[in-house]
């Protein structure tokens, strides 16, 4: 079965072309890593699994089926930098905004059963003692690891997470990269990230988005491959964790 099916994919934001062409299939139980450069369309691609911007050629399909059909089954971790955490809210209240299936209306009541749920998925990733603390009183792991139990509490059989360890300190970090294996066992993940120690732990497979699709496959990237993606693979190189990603190369 596959979790994504992406052909021929393109996105502009008007004159700007964040997407070229990028045909790629997802199966489900994978753990995929998106790397590239900034502005390399990244987390484009995310938005447009999930529905949530127009595009302007191609097709996606998640688990067979049009994302207007399917996009309860999706939980997303959107990029740190996009969220305000000044926002008067609790992180119980964050994470059972996650239960809502269908549209929210101004007078929604939650069940029993979902804040069960919510509570369940705090629990998960470690921070239920947390839970009436306000957002903006979190650290920068805290909040990572609630917006990874607000997408939980989706019950996705797809998760989508746009760089999850900006910002976090290493322990967190490691946490968070146990956590996704855990998670894995689940369900399917697309992981953006620029952190090699991600790729290197707990990826299975990599795609590399440069404006159009560099490369996919297995995580082993060869030379040329990678300059053409960054200009320069020195940085790349995963120091002191069990696998290498990169081949040996010349300088
Ligand atoms: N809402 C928008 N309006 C106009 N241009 C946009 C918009 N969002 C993204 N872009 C542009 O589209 C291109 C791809 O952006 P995107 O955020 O997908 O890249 P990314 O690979 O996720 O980058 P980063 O690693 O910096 O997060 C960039 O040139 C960006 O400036």
């Amino acid at each position: 079965m596959k979790a994504v099916k992406i052909e021929n994919l393109s996105v502009y934001y008007g004159q700007t072309k964040a997407l070229e062409n990028v045909s790629m299939e997802v199966e489900e139980g994978e753990f995929l890593g998106i790397m590239g450069p900034n502005g390399g369309g990244k987390s484009t691609l995310l938005k447009a699994v999930l529905g949530l911007i127009p595009t302007t050629t191609g097709r996606i399909l998640v688990y067979n089926k049009d994302i207007k059909e399917n996009r309860s089954i999706i939980g997303y971790v959107p990029q740190f930098a996009t969220m305000d955490k000044r926002f008067p809210i609790s992180v119980f209240e964050v994470v059972l905004t996650g239960c809502i299936r269908k549209k929210i209306s101004l007078f929604h009541k939650y069940s029993s059963k979902d804040r069960e749920l919510a509570y369940e998925q705090l629990n998960r990733v470690g921070i239920a003692k947390l839970a009436n603390r306000q957002i903006s009183e979190l650290s920068g792991g805290e909040f990572q690891k609630l917006l990874i139990a607000r997408a939980l509490a989706v019950q996705p059989k797809l998760l989508l997470l746009d760089e999850p360890t900006a910002s976090v300190d290493a322990k967190s970090r490691d946490q968070i990269y146990e956590l996704l294996g855990e998670l894995n066992k689940e369900m399917t993940i697309i992981l953006v990230t620029h952190d090699m120690m991600a790729i290197s732990s707990n990826v299975r497979s990599l795609a590399c988005l440069n404006g159009d699709l560099t490369y996919h496959g297995e995580l082993e990237l060869n030379e040329n491959i990678v300059n053409k993606l960054y200009g320069c693979p020195v940085d790349l190189i995963a120091h002191g964790v069990p696998h290498r990603v990169l081949k040996q190369h010349r300088r």
